[in-house]
C-alpha cells in the first residue's frame, strides 16, 4: 500500500533525547499545580472527554490537569516526537535496538502504513496467512472434521504458556467468556448448548507449580481437550515443563488409542526448536517482532480466541484494536486518548512523584485484566536505562496492581483512601453487564449498585471530606480517569487492549527507553538453572535452596 501525503509527512530523521532533555519539562515542574477540589465540576465532566475508537471513551475530568498543563504535555509530545516515532513502529523501523528488532503487533490488526518486508517476506502477509490457517483450523474443530484421536469431537482448549503467552489470552477470553455464552446476538453455529455463540470452554495452565496443571487436568475429559501449547521462544522452562506433564497425563488416560500429539497444537516462532516438530496436529507461527505481552492480537491470542468463541469474534476483536491504532495517530494530544493517558501518567509520575498506578475494572469480565497490564506496562517500561544504554535520572514505569471492584474498596481502598502515598486510578467500567441476568433488589439492579460504586469512588478520591476526627478524615485530591463504553463487546475489548499497549508504548518514547525488550527478568532464569543443575553458585543461593529441600 502507497503511504498517503500525510503519511509521507511523518517520515524523516528522528531525534532521541532523555524527558529531561525536553524544554516542556522543566515548563512542567514549574506550572501551577491543579487542586481537583477547586476545579471539579460537571461543565469539567463533560468537557474532559476524549472518544477512542469502537465507543469507547476516555474521560479525564478527575485528573489533576488544566489548560497550560496540557498546553505543556502537548509541546513534550512534539518535542519527544511521539507520533513521528509511533509512525516509525508502524512502518518497520528497527524500534527495538537492544534486540535489534522491528515492533510490529499492530500488523497483526491493521492496514496502516505501508507493507512491511523482512527477508523479502511480506509480513503483512505472514501474520494475515497465519490468521487465516489459524480461522480454518478453528472452524474444522467446530464442524467436527477435525476429531480427537478417539475419534469424538473437541469442546475443551486447554492453553498452556506463560508471560505474554498466557495473561493476555486468558485476560481477553475471560472478558468475553460470559457474553459469548449468554448474548444471543453471538448465537449460531454453537456447539455447546448454550444460549450465546461459545464453541468451546477454555482452561489455561501456566505456572510450573504442579497444582496448576493437576487441578486443570481433573477438570477436563482428555478425549475431547485440544491443548495449545504456546511458546514464541520455544525455550521456556516453566511452558517445556508442562508440555511433559500433559503429555504424560494423556498417555496415562484409560481412553483406548489416545495418541497425546494429535491433541496439541503449537503456536511458536519459525526459528524455535517447537518448529522443527511434525508431531503436533498442527502448528501457527508469530515472529520475533512480536514481543510476548503485544501477542493477544497475534495467532498466540488468535488460536485461543478461534477456537473458543469463533474467527468472527476473533476477527471483530482485530478491528477494534486496529481502530484504536488508527485513533493513537492523531498528533492533537486533546483528541488522542492514548496519548492523553500517556502524558497525563507522565505528568503524575515525573512532575507529581507518584510511584504506582491501581488499574480497577467495574466488570468481572476484566478480572484477569490488571495482571495483563502489569506484565505489558512493568516489563516494558521498567528500566532504569534509556534507549542507548545510559542511565536516566528521573523515575520511569510505575507499579501497576489492581482488582476488579467493588471488590477492590473492601481491600485496598483503605490505603488509597487515606494512606500516605497517593496512587493514581484508572477506573474501567460498562453501562450493560455481560450476562443476561441482573436483579432489583432493594430499588436497584446489581448493575446499578456497581456502577454507583465505581461513581462514587471517583468523586470520594477527588473530593474528599473533612471530619474533626483525623481518623475519619478524606483528604481527597486522589486523581483518576474513566475508560468506559456501553458494553464490553469484541470490538470494545480490542479498542481497550490497543488503548493500553499504545500508552505504555507512548510513555516508553517520552522517557527515551526501549519498551521491547526484558532483559530483567533474565538472571533469575540463569540462577534457577545453577540451583537445578547443582553448579557453582553463590553460597547465599546454596543456603537458600538447602532451605527449600532442593
Ligand atoms: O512465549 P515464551 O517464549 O515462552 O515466553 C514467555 C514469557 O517469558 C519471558 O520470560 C518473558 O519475560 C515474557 O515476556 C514472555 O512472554
Amino acid at each position: 500500500m502507497e503511504p498517503t501525503k500525510e503519511e509521507m509527512a511523518l517520515t524523516g530523521d528522528r531525534t532521541y533525547q532523555n524527558l529531561d532533555a525536553a524544554p516542556a519539562y522543566a515548563e512542567l515542574k514549574n506550572a501551577a499545580r491543579v487542586s481537583l477540589k477547586d476545579v471539579l465540576n460537571p461543565d469539567r465532566v463533560a468537557a474532559c472527554q476524549v472518544g477512542t475508537s469502537a465507543g469507547l471513551q476516555y474521560n479525564y475530568a478527575a485528573k489533576p490537569v488544566s489548560d497550560h498543563i496540557l498546553d505543556l504535555l502537548q509541546q513534550l509530545s512534539e518535542q519527544q516526537e511521539l507520533i513521528p516515532k509511533y509512525w516509525d513502529i508502524l512502518s518497520g523501523e528497527t524500534m527495538n535496538p537492544g534486540e535489534n528488532r522491528k515492533v510490529l503487533h499492530h500488523l497483526t490488526r491493521g492496514q496502516l502504513a505501508a507493507d512491511v518486508l523482512h527477508n523479502e517476506r511480506n509480513l503483512r502477509d505472514f501474520y494475515a496467512e497465519q490468521q487465516r490457517r489459524i480461522a480454518g483450523f478453528a472452524e474444522q474443530v467446530h464442524a467436527g472434521t477435525i476429531l480427537g484421536s478417539t475419534g469424538k469431537p473437541f469442546d475443551t482448549v486447554v492453553q498452556v504458556g506463560i508471560g505474554g503467552s498466557d495473561l493476555g489470552p486468558r485476560a481477553m477470553y475471560l472478558a468475553l467468556d460470559t457474553l459469548l455464552q449468554n448474548d444471543p446476538a453471538y448465537a449460531g453455529g454453537t456447539r455447546s448448548g448454550t444460549t450465546g455463540g461459545r464453541k468451546m470452554r477454555a482452561e489455561f495452565i501456566s505456572n510450573v507449580d504442579p497444582d496448576d496443571a493437576v487441578a486443570v487436568l481433573s477438570r477436563i475429559d482428555p478425549e475431547t481437550t485440544l491443548f495449545i501449547l504456546v511458546s514464541k521462544s520455544g525455550t521456556t522452562q516453566e511452558t517445556l515443563t508442562n508440555e511433559a506433564f500433559v503429555i504424560d497425563a494423556l498417555a496415562k488416560s484409560p481412553a483406548q488409542g489416545l495418541k497425546p500429539r494429535k491433541h496439541m497444537i503449537c503456536v511458536t516462532s519459525e526459528t524455535s526448536p517447537l518448529a522443527a516438530s511434525d508431531e503436533y496436529l498442527d502448528s501457527f507461527f508469530i515472529d520475533d517482532f512480536i514481543g510476548g505481552r503485544y501477542s493477544s492480537t497475534s495467532a498466540v491470542g488468535g488460536a485461543l480466541l478461534s477456537l473458543a468463541f469463533g474467527p468472527d469474534i476473533f476477527a471483530e476483536f482485530l478491528a477494534g484494536a486496529a481502530e484504536a491504532d488508527t485513533a493513537a495517530i492523531e498528533p492533537d494530544i486533546r483528541k488522542n486518548a492514548a496519548l492523553l493517558d500517556a502524558l497525563i501518567g507522565v505528568y503524575e509520575r515525573n512532575v507529581l512523584e507518584l510511584p504506582a498506578t491501581a488499574v480497577l475494572p467495574y466488570s468481572q469480565a476484566l478480572s484477569r485484566f490488571p495482571a495483563h497490564l502489569q506484565q505489558l506496562d512493568m516489563e516494558s517500561n521498567g528500566k532504569q536505562v534509556n534507549r542507548d544504554g545510559e542511565p536516566v535520572a528521573y523515575p520511569t514505569g510505575p507499579v501497576i496492581f489492581g482488582e476488579p471492584g467493588t471488590n477492590g474498596q473492601h481491600s485496598f481502598y483503605q490505603l488509597l483512601h487515606q494512606g500516605t502515598d497517593i496512587v493514581p486510578l484508572q477506573f474501567i467500567g460498562f453501562t450493560g453487564c455481560q450476562g443476561a441476568t441482573d436483579l432489583q433488589f432493594q430499588s436497584s439492579t446489581s448493575q446499578a449498585k456497581l456502577n454507583a460504586n465505581m461513581v462514587a469512588q471517583i468523586a470520594a478520591f477527588a473530593l474528599g471530606q473533612s471530619d474533626s476526627n483525623p481518623n475519619k478524615n478524606f483528604p481527597g485530591e486522589r486523581p483518576s480517569s474513566l475508560l468506559f463504553a456501553d458494553k464490553l463487546t469484541p470490538k470494545v475489548l480490542g479498542a481497550l487492549l490497543a488503548h493500553y499497549e499504545n500508552k505504555v508504548m507512548f510513555q516508553g518514547l517520552v522517557w527515551n527507553l526501549n519498551s521491547f525488550d526484558q532483559e530483567g527478568v533474565q538472571l533469575g532464569k540463569v540462577l534457577t538453572k545453577q540451583v537445578l543443575g547443582g553448579a557453582d553458585m553463590h553460597p547465599a543461593l546454596a543456603a537458600f535452596a538447602k532451605l527449600m529441600e532442593i
